[in-house]
């Protein structure tokens, strides 16, 4: 068995951890959370270093391997035990925890985990994709109904196409907007809707078997099952807001109750392309940390100089304005959904004027025609979310905003760049360029009137820039307390042999 399979026997064990915990906590390397700072022995609680430590229990682990969880501990060789008093110490512990808990989790997710998640995302990125081409095409109301698995099944035969033509001959869309679409017209709309619908079950399956698969054989550890659980609910919930988005687009009382044309409530659509970016975040969030422990795990060293500059203090405001940037550029895209929504990008198609001005006028921007209540109570936030002048105009700025904002930590970056992880440095240059690309394409999709091909793109567009930038708030990120425990010892080991790397002290 190799060293790195043994640590992974030995990551594998949650309660060698538990085991560890009571006398770890005497160890304060200075990393900010006492949480973290309880986890492994300092060189001088253990005699050996935490490869050695390690290695001399390759065979205990190959002899219990049939042993789950702290029952392990119960039959420790009594010369093992003897090697230091420290783990002598956390052996006793173990043993009388093992009456109360016995856990099969692993600390650390398989790697199959991680790549299930960012597989997953680029279906997701796909999806967004169709969905944006579904819209701008006027494809999304076609499908009058809502069968979650028969749905799956298009129509076969002429027979069946004519009877789905009848059904779409029922609705709004069709009665005020499309009476003079003819059969094949109305098959390819037919087979946009179809489409994005069959991708989201595709989705739907290719996470959730995985899930249960990953669950059921412990693959991953308890946290990241939650994580798993949470984007599968999420993923179904996302297929029901997806019906009830278009469901206010056939609902003639809705359509009515908006004063509206065939469409979709913006707001609707806002929520569901909302869902489906944080359901993307998500996946992608969680299949790098698995991914980034996974690594760490099997190569800590390589790691070290990465987590001493991501411990540090100094990079502290550096961490915070990731994650600022992130939040950015999330209500960016979200303003953007509701241009899209309220096809606002079909007005004031110059740029960075708006009219006659850089700014509409008061009036315009704040009409009362949107207020829906008497005493006009409601009027200030129905002008920001259903104005297509305003809508637009919030766009704009908070699109400027992130532009300026990416480019300020862009800037700031290069002051910091010494103490800045590389990889993280990269992205963050990588951003700069996303940034300025999403802007451009913005501007181009509203000067030229919302041609598909650019506005397609922009939605892409905003999708990279998020991943991006959820990259780099990744990559600042500490990797989880057990790996975190390694790390330390490398660095103390590194420090001992005075190698490249463990020079400075962890600050
Ligand atoms: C820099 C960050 C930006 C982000 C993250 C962003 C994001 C988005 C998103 C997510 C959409 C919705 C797309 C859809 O659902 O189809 C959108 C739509 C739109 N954006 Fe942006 N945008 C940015 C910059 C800009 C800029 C600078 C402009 C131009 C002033 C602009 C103009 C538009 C227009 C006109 C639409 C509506 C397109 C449509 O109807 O499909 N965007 N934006």
């Amino acid at each position: 068995m190799s060293l790195s399979k043994t640590r992974f026997f030995f990551l594998k064990n949650t309660s060698l951890l538990s085991t560890c915990k009571p006398y770890l906590s005497q160890i304060s390397l200075n990393l900010g959370a006492s949480k973290r700072s309880k986890i492994l022995p300092t060189a001088s609680t253990s005699k050996k270093p935490v490869d050695q430590f390690l290695f001399s229990q390759k065979k205990l682990l190959a002899d219990h391997r049939g042993n789950r969880g702290v029952r392990r501990f119960h039959t420790l060789p009594s010369r093992f035990q003897s090697q230091s008093a420290a783990l002598n110490q956390g052996f006793q512990v173990a043993k009388a925890q093992s009456a109360k808990t016995s856990s099969k989790w692993p600390i650390n997710s398989h790697k199959s985990v991680g790549y299930v998640c960012i597989g997953t995302s680029i279906l997701v990125f796909a999806i967004v994709v169709v969905g944006g081409l579904t819209r701008l095409t006027e494809s999304g109301l076609s499908i009058t109904e809502w069968k979650p698995i028969t749905g799956s099944v298009p129509p076969l035969t002429e027979e069946d196409w004519k009877l789905e033509f009848e059904k779409y001959k029922q609705s709004p869309e069709f009665q005020e907007l499309n009476s003079h679409i003819t059969l094949e017209e109305f098959k390819f709309i037919f087979s946009m809707e179809w489409g994005h619908r069959l991708l989201g079950r595709v989705i739907g399956l290719s996470f959730v078997l995985p899930t249960f698969y990953f669950i059921a054989r412990r693959k991953c550890s308890k946290d990241v099952a939650l994580k798993l659980l949470a984007i599968c609910s999420m993923i179904g919930f996302q297929g029901f807001i997806g019906w009830w988005m278009v469901y206010s687009g056939l609902d003639k009382q809705q359509l009515a109750e908006r004063n509206s044309k065939p469409t979709v409530s913006p707001y609707r659509l806002t929520t569901h392309l909302g869902t489906a970016f944080v359901i993307y975040c998500y996946m992608i969030y969680t299949g790098l940390q698995v991914l980034k422990n996974y690594k760490i795990m099997k190569q800590p060293e390589a790691y070290v100089q990465i987590f001493k500059q991501i411990a540090s203090p100094k990079l502290k405001t550096f961490k915070r304005l990731s994650s600022v940037l992130l939040g950015l550029v999330f209500i960016t895209a979200m303003s953007g959904g509701l241009v899209a929504g309220l096809d606002a990008g079909l007005i004031y198609n110059t740029f960075p004027h708006m009219g006659d001005d850089i700014i509409p006028s008061s009036n315009e921007l704040m009409s009362p025609v949107f207020a829906r209540k008497a005493d006009q109570s409601d009027l200030f936030w129905r002008n920001m979310l259903e104005n297509p002048t305003t809508v637009q105009l919030n766009h704009r700025i908070l699109a400027v905003t992130t532009f300026f904002s990416v480019f300020a930590v862009h800037m700031y970056s290069h002051r910091l760049r010494p103490i800045i992880p590389k990889n993280a440095y990269r992205t963050l240059n990588a951003c700069m360029g996303l940034v300025t690309i999403q802007a451009a394409l913005g501007i181009t999709t509203l000067i030229y009137l919302v041609p598909i091909e650019l506005a397609t793109a922009h939605q892409a567009g905003a999708l990279g820039l998020l991943t991006g930038i959820l990259v780099l708030f990744q990559q600042l990120r500490r990797p989880n307390v057990a790996n975190i425990a390694l790390l330390k010892r490398s660095l103390q080991q590194l420090s001992k042999t005075g190698a490249k790397g463990a020079s400075k002290p962890l600050n």
